[in-house]
């Protein structure tokens, strides 16, 4: 029996566009074992709205990826579970991808290193902040030329994290559409130095400087806002709480409010006390990004 269990992770940050992202620790797990035929198990509520044998999303990259290197992914049973809310800005798709390629990785002994899954899953979503941050754990920041893709992992910043997660769901590709295919020279210079800005405060432990720049992205902010019509209140009703800076969470429609160590809490039941239609979830930074256990006993599990 094999488990693999994929981190939750939060794109963005605001102005980093397509290349921070950070893992955050709510996880889908899979449990995978051979069989006669593909059978996927929802064991989250969720889940049950998928197709249970191999039109399955999981099963699906499993599969792609074993073709890749020229092997064939064998049947399984798949018992599915999650805690990353579908289709809200937590990457439960790159979650799904990685799962998929860690099921391949194992069942045809392709021996894949990191990167291997980093370069098949960025290529898959079209840009490595979610599953950068998925499969490594921390805050990374990745880039993506062409197949070129290069990734930075940060694991020792220290911020507190809460989640404000609506109940009306996002596609990324609805909220992709409606990002401009340019921008003026002008604005790109402007949209870099805010993203860079964000990453040095955040280093620096500039708490101030970050949650400015979280506010000043000029990539994709803007033009998402139509699309969620409460985030302004939420935002305010944040940063009153004691946030230093909120964002979108990818492509939303979550909010991420971050907050300077050990005030997390506090933050988070405030915003409960006044957001009683949205779920608040205080979040801790995963670190150690995706993993696979074989069982080797009923109660010991072994790192592969
Ligand atoms: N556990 C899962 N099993 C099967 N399919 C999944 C699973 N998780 C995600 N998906 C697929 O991914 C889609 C959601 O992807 P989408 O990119 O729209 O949102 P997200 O990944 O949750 O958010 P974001 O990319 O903004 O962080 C689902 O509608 C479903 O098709
Ligand atoms: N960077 C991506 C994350 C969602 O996949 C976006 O904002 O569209």
């Amino acid at each position: 029996m094999l488990t693999v269990r994929v981190p939750a992770s939060s794109a963005n940050l605001g102005p980093g566009f397509d290349s921070i992202g950070l893992a955050v620790n709510l996880y889908l797990t899979v449990e995978a074992e051979r069989a006669e035929s593909w059978e996927v198990i929802p064991l989250s509520k969720e889940l049950s709205i998928f197709p249970t044998d191999e039109r399955h999303f999981i099963v699906k990259m499993a599969q792609e990826t074993a073709k890749q290197y020229g092997k064939v992914m064998p049947a399984c049973r798949l018992a599915v579970s999650s805690e990353i809310p579908l289709t809200r800005g937590l990457g439960s798709s790159a979650a799904a991808i990685i799962a998929g390629i860690e099921l391949a990785n194992y069942f045809c002994q392709l021996n894949l290193s990191h990167k291997d899954i980093l370069d098949i899953s960025a290529g898959i979503e079209g840009h490595p902040d979610n599953v950068g941050a998925s499969i490594y754990g921390g805050l990374v920041v990745g880039s993506q030329l062409g197949a070129d893709i290069d990734l930075t992992v940060v694991q020792n910043v220290n911020m507190d994290v809460v989640a404000v997660i609506p109940e009306e769901e996002l596609l990324t590709e609805s909220a992709r559409a409606v990002l401009p295919d340019q921008l003026p020279f002008s604005k790109a210079v402007e949209a870099s130095a805010v993203s860079n800005q964000l990453l040095a405060a955040l280093f620096t432990e500039n708490w101030d400087l970050a949650g400015k720049m979280m506010s000043c992205d000029r990539f994709h902010q803007p033009y998402r806002r139509g699309l969620i019509p409460w985030w302004e209140d939420v935002e305010k009703l944040a940063m009153e709480a004691g946030a230093f800076g909120t964002a979108l969470s990818g492509a939303g429609p979550t909010i991420l409010c971050l907050v300077e160590p050990g005030k997390g809490k506090s933050v988070a039941s405030l915003l409960e006390g006044t957001l009683s239609s949205m779920r608040v979830v205080e979040l801790e930074i995963d670190r150690a990004g995706s993993q696979a256990f074989v069982e080797v006993a009923e109660t010991k599990k072994s790192p592969i």
